[in-house]
Parts: structure tokens; sequence; C-alpha cells
């Protein structure tokens, strides 16, 4: 494949674990030639899921065929039920079988589920070994490749089991957008949004204006989007690996979005992005009822959601989650569960502006009911 695009090599500072993002189109034919300086020996072992195997795999295997790269692939159900105690034990067990030693290489090739389950099974498996991110979906390839969180889901929520393990590498090729699911596109533009939300106004303008041609496919904005997100991620990575300040940041939309996602059981009624655009117009909407962003912004937040057909609300919507019967109080359960709750407290990514995140603890219950309710009805 013909290489039109610059290669742009971003590092993820973190000491000793520091990393980096390569972001090109026709890398994953050439993934050998990156692959092989982060190896100890030739040896990998591939996971992946069924509808990348279909899409993508054959170009994968072909590069470390041809670099002399050894590797045996392990193909997953697809789907964010992977995530799962049951799926993580099996992969230990066929990964073990396969006798990979602890130097050898595991390689996640898919979206964020498959980053998320491999990464953990890298982390615990022979008390670590390393893994490379090779993301296919375009929330892998802005988000969940880059900073090292790994986990599952439980029956209590939403990644509550993981650990944070850096890749040795993220190899992202953009072509391999060219056979995701346009609805997968959009769930992953909504992490993409996220960015501008949190800290970067200028870029939450750029979205409104070309947030469709990207979503359409354009390569040019594609990589200035994936770029731009990754670079603000590595940033507050490199500040806060685990998560115990500013990182929470990135979490703008979760609190509410893995409660939704949990209520609907981990669920193709609704994607992690989905959620995620859901949950971030709720950030906004509880923004705006404690009096702390103009009503404006988030007006302007739900409206571009609308625009690019990214959910704003749970109802209203031509959408499975809408057929979904859910309380606030289903809701403020799953919320309960949160990561980030201390001292019994939630806590809370608000704004008081686009652009303008911050976290907070001071925040009524009665008010995040009231939104949730809104949300629903
Ligand atoms: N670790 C982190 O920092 C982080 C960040 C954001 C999200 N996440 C997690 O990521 C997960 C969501 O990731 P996702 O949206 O990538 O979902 P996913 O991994 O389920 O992929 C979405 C779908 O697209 C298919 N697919 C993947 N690549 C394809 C391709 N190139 N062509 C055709 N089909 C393809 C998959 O088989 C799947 O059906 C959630 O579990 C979320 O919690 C983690
Ligand atoms: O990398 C982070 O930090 C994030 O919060 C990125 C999120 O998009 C991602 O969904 C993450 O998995 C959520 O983290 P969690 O700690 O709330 O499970
Ligand atoms: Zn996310």
């Amino acid at each position: 494949m013909n290489n039109p695009h610059p290669v742009e090599t971003l590092r993820v500072d973190l000491g000793e674990r520091s990393y980096d993002i390569v972001i090109g189109t026709g890398l994953l034919d050439r993934a050998a030639d990156y692959i092989r300086p982060v190896l100890h020996r030739p040896r990998t072992m591939i996971v992946t899921d069924e509808n990348v195997a279909r899409h993508q795999l054959p170009r994968l295997e072909k590069s470390l065929r041809d670099g002399g790269i050894g590797f045996d692939t392990i193909v997953l159900p697809a789907g964010e039920s992977s995530k799962s105690f049951a799926r993580l034990e099996k992969l230990c067990e066929e990964l073990l079988d396969k006798k990979l030693e602890r130097k050898d290489m595991i390689i996640a090739f898919g979206g964020g589920v498959i980053g998320d389950l491999t990464g953990f099974a890298a982390s615990i498996l022979r008390r670590g070994m390393d893994f490379i991110q090779i993301p296919t979906t375009l929330l892998s390839q802005v988000d969940s490749s880059v900073g090292g969180k790994t986990g599952i889901n439980t029956a209590h929520g939403k990644n509550l089991v993981g650990s944070f393990h850096q890749p040795r590498l993220v190899l992202t090729d953009v072509t391999t957008l060219d056979t995701l699911e346009p609805r997968q596109v959009l769930a992953g533009y909504a992490e993409v949004v996220k960015y501008g939300l949190i800290d970067d106004r200028e870029f939450f303008l750029w979205l409104e204006r070309n947030g469709r041609d990207l979503i359409a496919g354009d390569r040019e904005k594609q990589i200035y989007a994936i770029k731009t997100s990754c670079a603000a991620k590595a940033r507050v990575v490199a500040e806060d690996e685990k998560e115990t300040g500013r990182r929470a940041l990135l979490n703008l939309g979760h609190t509410f979005g893995h409660a939704v996602e949990a209520e609907c059981g981990y669920s193709d009624s609704i994607f992690h992005g989905e959620a995620v655009a859901v949950g971030m117009a709720m950030a906004f909407d509880l923004s705006v009822k404690m009096g702390l962003c103009p009503a404006e912004d988030a007006n302007r937040v739900s409206a571009h959601l609308t625009e690019v057909r990214l959910l704003a609300r749970l109802t209203g919507f031509d959408h499975p989650v809408c057929k979904v019967k859910m309380t606030a109080e289903d809701l403020m359960k799953h919320m309960a569960q949160d990561k980030k709750v201390a001292d019994g407290k939630l806590t809370f990514i608000l704004a008081r502006g686009i652009g303008k995140a911050f976290i907070t603890q001071d925040v009524n219950p009665q008010q995040v009911r009231e939104v949730l309710e809104l949300s629903i009805y």
C-alpha cells in the first residue's frame, strides 16, 4: 500500500515506561519494522477479535511473516461481554498453553475491548509481560490504546478489576478505520469530542466545523483528530499516570456513561462511546443546574452531539438504548460503585464552559438525580 501520509510519532513520557505512539497509513503492512525494535526475541502472540480477524488480520500476519517474526493468533468473540472474568481466565490459559515466555511480546490487535482485556492479561501473566497496542477502532486510536488503563467489567460495574500497565508501543494505522461500522466510528468520535470539552475549546470549534467530514472518512481530518487527542492524553498521562489527580479529567461523562452501560448489561444497546456522549451532555447539564456553566455552552455541546447523530439524551432518539427501561435510581446505584468515589462521596468532572472541565466532589445528589430524570423522561 502507498504511504501518502507522513508518519507521526508522539511520545508518552513515563521514564523507563516511556513509549511511542506511531500514527500513519499503511503501517499495518510494515508492522514488523516498527515492532522488531521492542522485541526481546522474534516471538509474539496476537490477540484479536473475530471482526478484526476477518477484516485486518491478514495484513498484520503477512507483515510479521515477511519480517521473520514468529506469531500465534488467538481470536476472541467481539464485543464488550469479552471484558469478563470468564474470558480473562480462558485467554490466560490459552496464552500459557502456547508456552509464551515472560519476555515474549503480546500484541493487542483490535478495539478497546481487546486492548483492555489483553493488556490486563499481559499485566498478570507470569507476573507481568510486555504488550503492544495496535488499535483498529477510532475509539482505541484516540483513547484506549494510550495510557495503560487495562481491565475487565464485573457484576458490580465497569472496569472494576484491572491494572495500570503501559504498552511498549502503540502502532496506529488509520486505514483500519475503513472497515469499521459507521455506528462504531461515531461512538469513537464521542471520545474525540471529550478532548475538546476538557481543555481545548479551539479543538471543539474545529470539530464543529470538521467533525462530519472526519466521521465520513476524511483521512486528513481523521489523522489530525487522532494526533490532537493522543497528544492531549499523552500529556495528562505523563503528569498523572495512576490518576491521583488531573487524569480524572479524562473521565468526563464517564460516571454517568458507565452507569448506563452497566444498566444495559454491557450489551449492544449502547456502546461505550455512545454512553460517554450522553454522559458528557449530562455533565454539562449538571454544571448548568449548579450555576457553574453558561446554558449556551451546554446547548452547544448537545447540539453538536445531536448533529453528528450521537446521543445527547436517553430518550427521543431512534437508538436501541431508548427502548431500555431504566430509572434515575438504578443509575445512581451503579454510580455509587464508581472508582472515583472517595470517603463515600462521588467525584464528578464538571465544566465552567467548553474547554473548562474540572474535578469536584461538591455535588448535591438530588441535582444529579434531576439531571438523570431529565435525560430519561
Ligand atoms: N483503557 C482505556 O483508557 C479506555 C479508554 C476508552 C475506552 N476504553 C474501553 O474500550 C472499550 C470500547 O472500545 P471500542 O469502542 O474500540 O470497542 P470494541 O473493541 O468492542 O470494538 C468495536 C467493534 O468494532 C469491531 N472492530 C474493531 N476494529 C475493527 C475494524 N478495523 N474493522 C471492522 N470492525 C472492527 C470489533 O470487533 C467490535 O465489534 C470499552 O470497554 C471501554 O471501556 C478503555
Ligand atoms: O485513560 C483514562 O484515564 C480515561 O479515563 C479514559 C476513558 O475514556 C476510559 O473509558 C477509561 O477506561 C475509563 O476509566 P475508568 O477508570 O473510569 O474505568
Ligand atoms: Zn472512555
